[in-house]
């Protein structure tokens, strides 16, 4: 079965109003491949997500980068918690109470419920990245409740997996990207709403791109474990894309991998190059 290419940007927490606006016009210049050929989203900051929208091209899709596990309500997103913070200062005295709910919200300052993404017609949402993995704690078995609750509220998942360089060296990086994708497989219910980025810790934001066989390699392992845990149909047909130091110039003999089916790019997705990077779809054709 044909899988469309896919190219993710993740915009990370980086950008100004006026460099949003400078990438948008960029990539809605851009001469690419049809929606046919090539599916691309966009994933910028919370804050700039309504106003990405507003601005792209209809045929470049939107995506959050993180969403909270459960529904919306005491786990508020930034909004919210300003709202609270407002209500507790003119509703209450500054009691130790006060102070402990607070300190609750500020935990979960800044996570955006699934709902709010569906509300705001935000298709995609970005879980379980290393970064977030690894600074904040999120193991396999959060990653996947919350991959099980954007499924369940129609948003589409880009979810990540990925071992570190430790984990390469020892020689367990198909039992790390196992263990993960098994956390989230076990939680999904439609997997033509997922696409599975793997990404090396040790290639993200490095400049040390996985070499083609290195990306292959674990790719086809991937599908092999997708066919024996889940399905022949869905190895075939779900998406493995690679992220980790994909640029303009690496990215066309990423792209000619036969388990390469596309990329989730971080630095250069704010640059120019990213237009590059989605031509690489044309490889595929050839
Ligand atoms: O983390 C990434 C995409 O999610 C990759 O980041 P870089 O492309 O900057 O290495």
């Amino acid at each position: 079965m044909a899988r469309k290419f896919f190219v993710g940007g993740n915009w990370k927490c980086n950008g100004t109003t006026e460099e949003v606006k400078k990438i948008v016009t960029t990539l809605n210049e851009a001469e690419v491949p049809s929606e046919d050929v090539v599916e691309v989203v966009v994933s910028p900051p919370f804050v700039f997500l309504t106003f990405v929208k507003s601005l792209l091209r209809s045929d470049f899709h939107v995506a959050a980068q993180n969403c909270w596990v459960r529904k919306g309500g005491a786990f508020t997103g930034e909004i919210r918690y300003r709202f609270i913070i407002c209500s507790f200062f003119t509703a209450h005295d500054f009691d130790l109470l006060s102070v402990v709910y607070l300190a609750v919200n500020f935990m979960f300052f800044s996570l955006n419920s699934a709902e709010m993404l569906v509300n705001l017609s935000i298709p995609w949402v970005i879980i379980g990245h290393s970064e977030r993995r690894a600074l904040l704690n999120e193991s396999n078995e959060f990653v996947g409740d919350k991959v099980a609750y954007a499924l369940s509220q129609g948003l589409k998942v880009i979810a990540c997996i990925g071992e570190t360089l430790e984990e390469r060296e020892s020689g367990s990086t198909m039992a790390v990207v196992a263990a993960q994708t098994k956390a989230i497989a076990g939680k999904v219910t439609n997997w033509d709403n997922v696409v599975l980025a793997y990404e090396p810790v040790w290639a993200i934001g490095t400049g040390k791109v996985a070499t083609p066989a290195q990306a292959q390699e674990v790719h086809c392992e991937l599908r092999k474990w997708l066919h024996e845990n889940v399905g022949g149909d869905i190895a075939a047909s779900t998406r493995i894309i690679y992220g980790g130091s994909v640029n303009g110039a690496n990215c066309k003999e990423l792209a000619a991998q036969p388990d390469v089916d596309g990329f989730l790019v971080g630095g250069a997705s704010l640059k120019p190059e990213f237009v590059d990077i989605i031509k690489a779809a044309t490889v595929k054709k050839n």
